[in-house]
């Protein structure tokens, strides 16, 4: 089992990665806790939660499922977990499970972080997306108006990321989650993002994912150690999502994966560096790579003052001007104010292009 330390300003928790490691969760818990509550969705309580169950050895063990799927990170499931939890008796002496992929870390999380003030959780991330969402403590809901308005920073005391149950992941998941890593390549080195554009996800093999996943973790961990609690430098992690949440929410929770959203914000982001700051940052391979691996384009219904105004409720923006991460080069990213009216040109001009097709293909 490898292990990679966080150092956060908050606290040190160690993130392991392994194979079949979920059975060994016993042996690493230090503490003593009166009960355990385990999150898991209804796809994965399925696949894999009753072995799970019966690996933890504690004699007040309770699950909670909540539906598969975006529309789960609500308002509505929020309550009932901290109701499931009332009514189980968790007290502040009792850990919490999250026991899935980002919904599940994100919701859970939050519940964690806001159940009698807050109580320890340990995530147990199942997608290859969770390799990002599990790790650095960003715990939210969505609102209808925009992505994880409600929520805060609150840590794991660790991630248990058994790659194990990777394997059962379909095509869409594994899409989902290498838009993160090409985001992790993006803010890190151009090796990497080489190598992430010359993998096929269709004939990914194993050992490739588990680097790929190892490099991508170690580039979160990094920016998280330096901010956890995005003042500064946090904020490139956000590369792709200024443009990315706004689609996701503007077609409605769960029609395109996170994922999905954010390798189409990618393309935005890098399609505006390439012309603020005349590099070549690769664009037109990486379009070819994503229609390689059948990404989907829902463009044509797209209206952009929709769009716009739901950019302006991103979280990085001040006093009502958009503020995006751009790529000055591969590896060098900067905050970046361009002004409403350049942003609605670009938007005009991506979307144009991305329904004709032309200078891509
Ligand atoms: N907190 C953060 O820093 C952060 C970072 C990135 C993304 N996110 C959030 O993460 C969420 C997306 O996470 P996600 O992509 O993991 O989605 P998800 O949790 O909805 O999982 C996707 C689907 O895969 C299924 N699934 C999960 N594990 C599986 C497995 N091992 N085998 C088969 N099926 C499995 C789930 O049941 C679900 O249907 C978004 O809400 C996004 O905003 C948060
Ligand atoms: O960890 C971060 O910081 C990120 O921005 C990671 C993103 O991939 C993730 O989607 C995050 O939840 C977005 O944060 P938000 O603050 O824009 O909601
Ligand atoms: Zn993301």
């Amino acid at each position: 089992m490898k292990e990679i330390i966080i150092k956060s300003s908050s606290h040190t928790y160690p993130i392991y990665i392994g194979e079949s490691i979920r059975f060994q969760l016993n042996e690493v818990l230090k503490e003593d806790y009166s009960s355990i509550l385990v999150v898991t969705d209804d796809h994965l309580e399925k696949l894999y939660l009753n072995s799970f169950l019966q690996s933890l050895n504690h004699n007040k063990v309770h699950h909670a499922t909540i539906p598969a799927g975006e529309s789960s990170k609500s308002i509505e499931q929020f309550y009932q977990l901290h109701s499931a939890a009332i009514e189980y008796g968790l007290d502040r002496s009792s850990l919490l499970i999250a026991f899935g992929g980002g919904v599940v870390g994100d919701l859970a999380g939050f519940v964690a972080a806001t159940y009698m003030r807050g109580i320890d959780y340990i995530q147990v991330p199942t997608t290859i997306l969770a390799h990002d969402s599990s790790v650095g403590g960003k715990v939210a809901i969505n609102h209808e108006n925009g992505k994880n308005l409600i929520g805060s920073f609150y840590p794991p005391k660790m991630v248990v990321y058994d790659i194990e149950m990777l394997d059962t992941l379909p095509l869409k998941e594994i899409r989902s989650g290498y838009a993160e890593l090409i985001k992790e390549a993006l803010l890190s080195d151009e090796s990497f993002y080489d190598e992430l554009l010359n993998t096929n996800l269709q004939f990914l093999r194993n050992e490739h994912l588990i680097e790929h996943l190892e490099k991508g973790i170690t580039t979160k961990a990094t920016i998280v150690e330096e901010d956890e609690r995005e003042l500064g430098n946090r904020k490139y992690l956000n590369l792709g999502h200024t443009f990315g949440h706004a689609l996701e929410a503007e077609l409605g929770y769960g029609n395109l994966t996170h994922g999905e959203s954010v390798a189409i914000g990618l393309l935005f982001a890098l399609t505006i560096s390439e012309k603020e700051f005349d590099m070549d940052m690769k664009v037109k391979r990486f379009y070819q790579w994503l229609k390689m691996n059948d990404y989907p384009f829902p463009v044509e219904q797209l209206n952009i003052n929709k769009l716009f105004s739901r950019m302006k409720v991103d979280k990085k923006t001040v006093s009502q001007s958009i503020q995006m991460v751009l790529l000055k080069d591969i590896g060098v990213p900067v905050m970046v104010e361009l002004g409403n009216e350049k942003i609605n040109e670009y938007l005009f001009l991506f979307l144009e292009q991305l329904r004709q097709r032309e200078n891509w293909e």
